[in-house]
C-alpha cells in the first residue's frame, strides 16, 4: 500500500525532527573554538531550514550538509589527528546531521543517512546532546528488515583455512589458572603483586546470547560503518585501517560460519578493586579471523581479556624485561616491541633470549588478567571474539 509507506516516512521525519530542541535558539550550534568566518553563517542557514517549512527544503539542506562536511573534512585531514581542533570536528558532525536529516526529509532509503550518522560519530565530535547517536538509533529501528540483514552474496565462498596448530605451552611457562578466586585472593595474589592469571568460570553467568551469531550481528549492525583493521598485524607496512560497513566486513573478511556466542558480557566484579569509576572502564571488542596478530605491546591500564569464542595464543612478558624487548623508537609505537616473538631475529635482538615469558591458550569462557604495562602478544588460532576491559 503506497499510502502506508508514505505515512511511515512522514512519521519518521516527525520522529527525527523531535530529536531536535523545540525552539530554534536551543539548537545552539556552539563550537568549542575558532573556525573560518564563512562557516557560522552556513550553520545558521541550515538551522533556519530545519525550523522553517516543515518538512524543510531537503535539497537546500543537503547542499549545506555537503558543503559543511567537505569544508571540515579538509581541516580534519590537514594535521595529525591530535592537532585537529574540536571545533572542526563539531562542524563535521553538524554537516553529517544536516545531510542525514535531508535524506530523511526526502524519504529516501535510509542506509545513506545511517552512514552519514556513523561518519559523524566516528570522525566528528559530539554535538547537541549526542544527537547523531540518537538519530542513528531511530533510523536503525526503521530500516526495513531486508536491509538490516543484508544476506551475504550468494557467490561468496567460504574461506576454509585449516586452523594453524596451537603452539605448545610448556608447563613451566604456563600462566597459572584459578577458578573464581575471591576478591581478596585475586587482590592479594595477583593484583597487588601484578601477576597475570587466567580466570576460569567468572563469565559463566554472562546472560542469554544464544542470539549472538553472524546473522544477529548483521541484523543489529549490518549497515553500520565501523573502522576495520586490515592486515595481520599493525606493525606491518601494508597494515591499514578502513571505514566499512559491518556487512561488507563480514562478507569480505569473515567466513560464514561463526559459532553462536554463549554469553552476554558484563564488567568483571574484580574491577571494583581499582580506584577508577566504572564509567572509566574501556571496553573493546576484538572480532577477527584466525591468524590475526597483536604484536607484543603494553597498555597503560590493567586488563581483563575475556574470550567469548575461538582460541587465542598469548605470551606475556613482565615490564621488568622491557629493555630486552626492543620497543620501537618512534613515539607512536614506543609501546610496541620490534621483535616478532614467535620468530625472533636474535642477531638483531640478541637480548630477547634473556626475556622470560609466560604463555597460555586462552579458551572460550576464560578471562586473562594482564597487569598494567605487562607486555602481551596475541595470535588468534580461530575466528575469534574477545572482549577486553581496561581498568585502573
Ligand atoms: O586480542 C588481541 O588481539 C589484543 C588484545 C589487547 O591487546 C588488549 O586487550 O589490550
Ligand atoms: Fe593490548
Amino acid at each position: 500500500m503506497p499510502g502506508s509507506a508514505a505515512m511511515a516516512a512522514v512519521g519518521l521525519w516527525a520522529e527525527a525532527r523531535a530529536l531536535l530542541p523545540e525552539a530554534e535558539e536551543e539548537l545552539s550550534l556552539a563550537l568549542s573554538g575558532e573556525v573560518d568566518d564563512c562557516v557560522p553563517p552556513l550553520l545558521l542557514r541550515a538551522r533556519g531550514l530545519l525550523y522553517g517549512a516543515d518538512p524543510p527544503c531537503e535539497a537546500a539542506l543537503r547542499r549545506l550538509g555537503d558543503v559543511l562536511r567537505d569544508y571540515a573534512w579538509e581541516k580534519l585531514n590537514a594535521a595529525p589527528w591530535r592537532d585537529v581542533s574540536k571545533a572542526w570536528r563539531q562542524v563535521y558532525a553538524y554537516g553529517c546531521l544536516f545531510g542525514a536529516l535531508a535524506e530523511v526529509a526526502a524519504r529516501r532509503p535510509l542506509a545513506p543517512a545511517v552512514r552519514l550518522c556513523d561518519m559523524g560519530l566516528l570522525m566528528g565530535a559530539s554535538v547537541q546532546d549526542h544527537v547523531l547517536a540518537r538519530l542513528v538509533r531511530l533510523l536503525q529501528a526503521h530500516l526495513p528488515r531486508a536491509t538490516r540483514c543484508d544476506a551475504a552474496p550468494g557467490s561468496a565462498k567460504r574461506a576454509r583455512t585449516e586452523p594453524p596448530p596451537a603452539p605448545v605451552v610448556r608447563p613451566e611457562d604456563a600462566v597459572p589458572h584459578e577458578r573464581c578466586p575471591s576478591l581478596e585472593r585475586f587482590r592479594d595474589c595477583y593484583l597487588i603483586p601484578q601477576k597475570p592469571v587466567v580466570l576460569d568460570g567468572i563469565i559463566d553467568h554472562w546472560p542469554c546470547t544464544k542470539k549472538w551469531s553472524v546473522d544477529y550481528v548483521r541484523q543489529v549492525a549490518g549497515c553500520r560503518t565501523v573502522p576495520v583493521e586490515l592486515g595481520s598485524r599493525y606493525t606491518d607496512e601494508e597494515w591499514s585501517q578502513k571505514l566499512m560497513t559491518v556487512n561488507d566486513f563480514i562478507n569480505h573478511y569473515i567466513v560464514n560460519e561463526i559459532p553462536e556466542l554463549k554469553e552476554d558480557i558484563s564488567i568483571p566484579d574484580y574491577c571494583c578493586l581499582g580506584e577508577g569509576e566504572e564509567d572509566d572502564i574501556t571496553i573493546n571488542a576484538w572480532f577477527g579471523p584466525a591468524g590475526t596478530i597483536s604484536p607484543l605491546h603494553q597498555d597503560p591500564q590493567q586488563n581483563f581479556l575475556a574470550q567469548v569464542f575461538g582460541r587465542k595464543y598469548i605470551r606475556l612478558y613482565s615490564p621488568q624485561d622491557s629493555e630486552n624487548l626492543y620497543p620501537h623508537e618512534s613515539h607512536i609505537l614506543h609501546n610496541t616491541s620490534q621483535v616478532d616473538v614467535e620468530d625472533p631475529d636474535l642477531t638483531k635482538f640478541p637480548n630477547f633470549r634473556k626475556a622470560a615469558f609466560q604463555s597460555c591458550i586462552l579458551m572460550p569462557g576464560q578471562v586473562l588478567f594482564i597487569p598494567v604495562k605487562y607486555w602481551h602478544y596475541v595470535r588468534s588460532l580461530d575466528i575469534s571474539f574477545s572482549v577486553s576491559f581496561w581498568w585502573s
